[in-house]
């Protein structure tokens, strides 16, 4: 399996992506301009991956005008043919404006820019991108967003929560989530989801940050590492 990062005007991950997965991970990574109007030479077996970043400058809305890009159209269709699709960051705000994901990201509650490291809870292992870890394990990684607080509606956060959607949600170094936890106000806390069939992740936090330990924080890797194992049959 290979990895197809797309670069969109104002990404600013894609580089780190491209680095974390080839030289830490030792994977095959091809970047994707967001012109292209198809995802030739990739198959259901690969991995899609939409980086941080503030496409096409974050304005309208983050995600917005990204959503209605011609890559987009290709990386729905390799979602809805069951193929692997990551976004981080920005990545996770593209995905719920193109409806891969439920949700929305909002303008953090204190209306300003969040850039800090944060701790995770990992709420489910029965998805690929969590399935090496141990449920309830405390991740450690930064954050940097403006818009990052996660809302949905009741009924969708019911769904989320009956189909075991959600894979992170902020919480404290020991791993409660409380009060202090509140980073964002995003609903229930949550810091990532995937979609029902479990081929689409999205997350907030930046697992591409926090890598290798040069740079102080080593959990990200882990996801990264449980991507080669697609597709999750193979886990
Ligand atoms: N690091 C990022 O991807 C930034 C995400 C987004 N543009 C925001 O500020 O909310």
């Amino acid at each position: 399996m290979k990895f197809g990062v797309v670069v969109f005007p104002g990404s600013n991950c894609d580089d780190d992506m491209v680095y974390v997965l080839e030289e830490l991970c030792g994977g095959q990574v091809e970047k994707v301009w967001h012109k292209k109007y198809s995802l030739e030479g990739f198959g259901p077996e690969d991995c899609i991956i939409l980086p941080g970043g503030f496409s096409y400058g974050d304005y309208l809305r983050s995600g917005a005008i990204a959503r209605i890009s011609h890559i987009m159209e290709a990386v729905i269709k390799h979602a809805n043919q069951g193929g692997y699709v990551f976004g981080i960051c920005n990545g996770f705000q593209i995905l719920c404006e193109a409806g891969l994901l439920p949700g929305v990201l909002l303008a953090n509650e204190n209306q300003k820019y969040i850039s800090r490291n944060v701790h995770l809870r990992t709420e489910t292992t029965n998805r690929l991108l969590t399935h090496s870890l141990q449920q309830g394990q405390v991740l450690t990684m930064p954050v940097a967003h403006g818009d990052g607080r996660y809302y949905c509606d009741e009924n969708t956060l019911a769904d989320l929560k009956a189909n075991d959607q959600i894979l992170f949600r902020y919480c404290s170094e020991n791993g409660t989530v409380d009060d202090t936890t509140n980073l964002n106000g995003s609903v229930d806390r949550i810091a990532g989801i995937c979609n029902e069939a479990g081929n689409v992740f999205g997350m907030m936090p930046h697992p591409e940050r926090a890598s290798e330990a040069i740079v102080g924080l080593e959990d990200g890797r882990i996801l990264f590492e449980n991507l080669f194992k697609i597709p999750m049959e193979a886990v």
